[in-house]
């Protein structure tokens, strides 16, 4: 079943054609990359599917829904959920803190810093949010003010913010970028570990987690889907290979 279709999507930035024509398919419950070179449109896509950029023409329809037109955190209470290169954290908040606002926003549709004053039932929210800070590795450090964490755990806290609202899609953009390999190889662990029925969409330029985490790869080059397929077919692929050296057509 498709859970995420993207047809015919052109966004221009004056006279930069960023996308042109992009047709994609998410199947739910996969993950799907998309990669490309520097450039190809990647994060112009990805902000297509959240609010944050308005396509020049074409649809993009998740579960039935289109998105197109629908604010951030209505695209939020939708059931999609993004996990950003810088995290997004309240830094003076303790890591505990920092999930359950997550859920009451889900829930809100909006953040609110006392959104747990006006709430009966935190107890339920405080075990779920303690559920997924264990689902994560960050248990040990909820009573943490989560600016005090390493820059790797704030990415953890990220994902535990995202979790925690029981997406059914979840956009990774650049899920290790500046990481050590080890940290990048802990970051695939953790990704192949939690939310194993959430759809993913990753977007990375390291080759050895897309071909360590995904079911479907997307190229992008110039703004157009240049190939798609499953990792084995990808890695062999002429075009893609070119695109990389950087001579891709459209
Ligand atoms: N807001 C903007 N205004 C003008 N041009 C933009 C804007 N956003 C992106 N672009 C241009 O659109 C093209 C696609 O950019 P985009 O950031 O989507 O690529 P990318 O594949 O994500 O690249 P990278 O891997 O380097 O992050 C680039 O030429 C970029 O300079």
């Amino acid at each position: 079943m498709t859970i995420l279709e993207v047809r015919n999507v052109n966004k221009s930035f004056g006279g930069l054609k960023a996308l042109h024509n992009v047709d994609l398919e998410v199947e739910a419950g996969t993950v799907h990359a998309i990669i490309g070179p520097n450039g190809a449109g990647k994060s112009t896509l990805l902000n297509c599917f959240v609010g944050r950029l308005l396509p020049d023409t074409g649809t993009v329809t998740f579960n039935g829904t289109s998105l197109l037109g629908l604010k951030p955190h209505q695209i939020n209470q939708v059931g999609v959920a993004r996990v950003f290169q810088t995290p997004e954290i309240f830094g003076d908040l303790s890591v505990l803190d920092n999930v359950m606002i997550s859920s009451f926003a889900k829930r809100d549709g909006a953040f609110r810093i006392n959104a747990w004053e006006a709430v009966e039932d935190r107890s339920e929210v405080r075990d779920k949010a303690n559920s997924v800070l264990e689902d994560v590795g960050l248990a040990d450090s909820r009573k943490m003010l989560a600016d005090n964490l390493s820059r790797g755990d704030k990415r953890r806290l990220e994902l535990a913010m995202c979790l925690v609202e029981e997406p059914k899609l979840l956009l990774l953009d650049e899920p290790t970028a500046g990481m050590s390999r080890a940290d990048t190889n802990n970051t695939i662990d953790l990704l192949q570990r939690v939310g194993r029925d959430i759809t993913k969409v990753v977007i990375e330029h390291d080759m050895h987690v897309v071909f360590s985490l995904a079911d479907y790869i997307s190229v992008l080059a110039q703004g157009a889907v240049i190939a798609g397929g499953q990792p084995d077919e990808i890695k062999g692929n002429p075009r893609v290979q070119e695109a990389y050296l950087g001579g891709a057509h459209q």
